[in-house]
């Protein structure tokens, strides 16, 4: 199995002396959602902005396709930083508002036009094919390639954002809480989606949540985070086995009732 992400050891402690990530280690297969589940202030965002390399690491090692980043200096990661997407939670703080949605789309692929996706192959030399491409694979209307994002609702700028996230056929999406701040009939339909394109375009996806069951729902495999560390690692179907770590359980029992 190829791992498309693998990270070793990594330990970041805030300059405020708290130590938020104390040793963690993780890998990611070729078209394999791997999910974290931790409550608030367990240090999942801390892992994701140390994963992205937005974050200066204190220890470890972080490999994408075995090259390693935590050697590489700024300008050599930025070269590369393409193949590593990211969805966080607040949809319109990552679109510009006096940008179109056609010009958010497209951003990624602007700024690299010698990549082509599989998927975009045959538009790929037509700007707005592609776009409306895009928007169509993320079940956006191409009404509103030229709207601004303050024209669409939240469910809509995360499905701008997702189509960004995976024009240029990244190596691995990471989710932060993708679907945090919509309300629960939207947060179905976006996990749907997600797991539709995970399937369909054969991406690799780490997927952040403190929701239990988002993260069952999309994961084959999931880590259990507490206090800047994984307490408990299992393959989906283990989720409900006895030998489950008593803080999984208690996490179970809480979406349980
Ligand atoms: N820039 C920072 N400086 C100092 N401490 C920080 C900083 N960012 C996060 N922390 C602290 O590190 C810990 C982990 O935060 P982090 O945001 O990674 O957790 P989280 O699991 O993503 O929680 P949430 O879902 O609430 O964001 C928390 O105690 C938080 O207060």
């Amino acid at each position: 199995m190829t791992n498309v992400l693998m990270a070793r050891n990594i330990r970041k402690t805030y300059v405020s002396g708290h130590q938020a990530i104390n040793g963690v280690s993780i890998s990611i297969q070729k078209g394999e959602c791997v999910g974290i589940v931790g409550e608030s202030g367990s240090g999942k965002s801390t892992l994701a902005r140390c994963l992205l390399m937005l974050e200066k690491l204190d220890e470890g090692e972080i490999f994408l396709h075995d090259q390693p980043l935590h050697l590489m200096t700024k300008r050599e990661i930025r070269k590369i930083r393409h193949r590593m997407q990211a969805v966080f939670q607040h949809p319109a703080s990552a679109l510009n508002p006096k940008r179109k949605i056609i010009d958010s789309t497209m951003e990624v692929l602007d700024t690299y036009p010698n990549i082509t996706p599989v998927y975009l192959q045959d538009v790929r030399d037509h700007r707005e094919l592609c776009a409306k491409r895009l928007l169509e694979m993320v079940g956006i209307e191409s009404r509103y390639l030229y709207c601004y994002p303050h024209e669409l609702s939240g469910g809509q700028k995360q499905r701008i954002v997702i189509a960004r996230a995976i024009s240029i056929q990244p190596s691995v999406i990471i989710f932060d809480e993708p679907t945090a701040s919509l309300d629960v009939y939207t947060q179905g339909q976006i996990l749907t989606l997600l797991k539709e394109l995970q399937e369909q375009l054969e991406l690799s996806y780490l997927f952040i949540s403190h929701d239990l069951p988002a993260v069952y729902f999309l994961s084959e495999r999931i880590f259990v985070m507490k206090e800047g560390i994984f307490v408990d690692s299992f393959k989906k179907d283990d989720l409900f086995s006895q030998h489950r770590h008593p803080y999984t359980k208690k996490l179970v029992n809480l979406f349980e009732g």
